[in-house]
């Protein structure tokens, strides 16, 4: 017997990135596209999906996960600006509906989880380091969520494995020069046209650096991760944060 397609929502429908996620679902074999909205639209449609995909702004997300988890819909989200403090109302509304998954991922692209993966397992081995983010010029936020979910890994290996952040002589700076400190690792931001979504992971040790980088081309390179999402989360009840969960890394 043939399975259903999963019915599918996209929010955030006419952006960037949701626009491409309306065609990879059109695309998948295994989804059915029932719902393709944006902002002003009225949310009616989305009460015939099973799974509502979010790629919309960092103000809007958690008015549309309230709403989401409110009429018992499965969340994927790639929207950025995620606080602990945001996860922590999430998990305390899902409480609520043992049977409900939403899935947070602030990057969806296989090798961005692969480079923080490798990232978190090198922070250990060197106390310095430092994450340069680069992205295309219509991007809302700064530090991207992938550089701050980063740069969170590596704090945490770090106290796992009792490594203190490294030494920095810095005492005169021109204000934001060393970038932002995110859980004490610098992170910096650029800003170009021309760009997708880069990330450069530099750690520093004895006579040696290493590099990781990764970078998304193009935007199709979230979309396997996009749909493993939606796959994933119809038997992935609570809330889970990071696509590395799904991957099994
Ligand atoms: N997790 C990941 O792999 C990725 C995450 N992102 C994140 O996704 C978000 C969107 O990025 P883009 O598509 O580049 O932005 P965009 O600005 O091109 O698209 C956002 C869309 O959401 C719509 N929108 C805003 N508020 C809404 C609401 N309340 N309900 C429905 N639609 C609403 C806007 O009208 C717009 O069409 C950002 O937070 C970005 O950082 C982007 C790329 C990959
Ligand atoms: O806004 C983007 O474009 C991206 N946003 C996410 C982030 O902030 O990390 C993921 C990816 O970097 C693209």
């Amino acid at each position: 017997m043939t399975e259903s397609p999963i019915r599918v929502g996209v929010l955030g429908a006419r952006g960037r990135m949701g626009a491409t996620v309306v065609k990879a679902v059109e695309g998948a074999a295994d989804q059915e596209l029932v719902a393709a909205l944006d902002a002003g639209d009225d949310f009616a449609p989305l009460e015939s999906a099973q799974v509502v995909v979010d790629f919309t702004h960092p103000d809007a997300v958690m008015d549309n996960l309230r709403w989401l988890i409110a009429h018992d819909l499965h969340a994927v989200v790639g929207t950025t600006g995620f606080s602990e403090e945001r996860l922590t109302e999430l998990r305390g509304l899902l409480a609520d509906k043992p049977q409900l998954g939403v899935l947070i991922a602030p990057n969806f692209a296989l090798g961005a989880v692969l480079a923080m993966r490798f990232a978190a397992q090198a922070a250990k081995f060197y106390a310095s380091a430092e994450i340069i983010e680069l992205h295309h010029n219509r991007k809302a936020d700064a530090p991207s969520g992938t550089a701050a979910h980063t740069a969170r890994m590596i704090a945490a290996a770090r106290a796992e494995a009792g490594v203190a952040p490294g030494p920095d002589a810095t005492t005169s700076e021109v204000d934001g020069a060393r970038g932002a400190s995110v859980e004490d690792v610098h992170v910096h931001s650029v800003r170009l046209p021309g760009l997708v979504a880069h990330e450069e992971i530099l750690f520093g040790g004895e006579g040696e650096t290493l590099t990781i980088r990764h970078d998304s081309l193009d935007r199709t390179s979230f979309m396997p991760g996009v749909l493993l999402g939606v796959r994933s989360v119809v038997s992935r009840p609570g809330l889970t944060v990071g696509l590395e969960n799904v991957l099994d890394l």
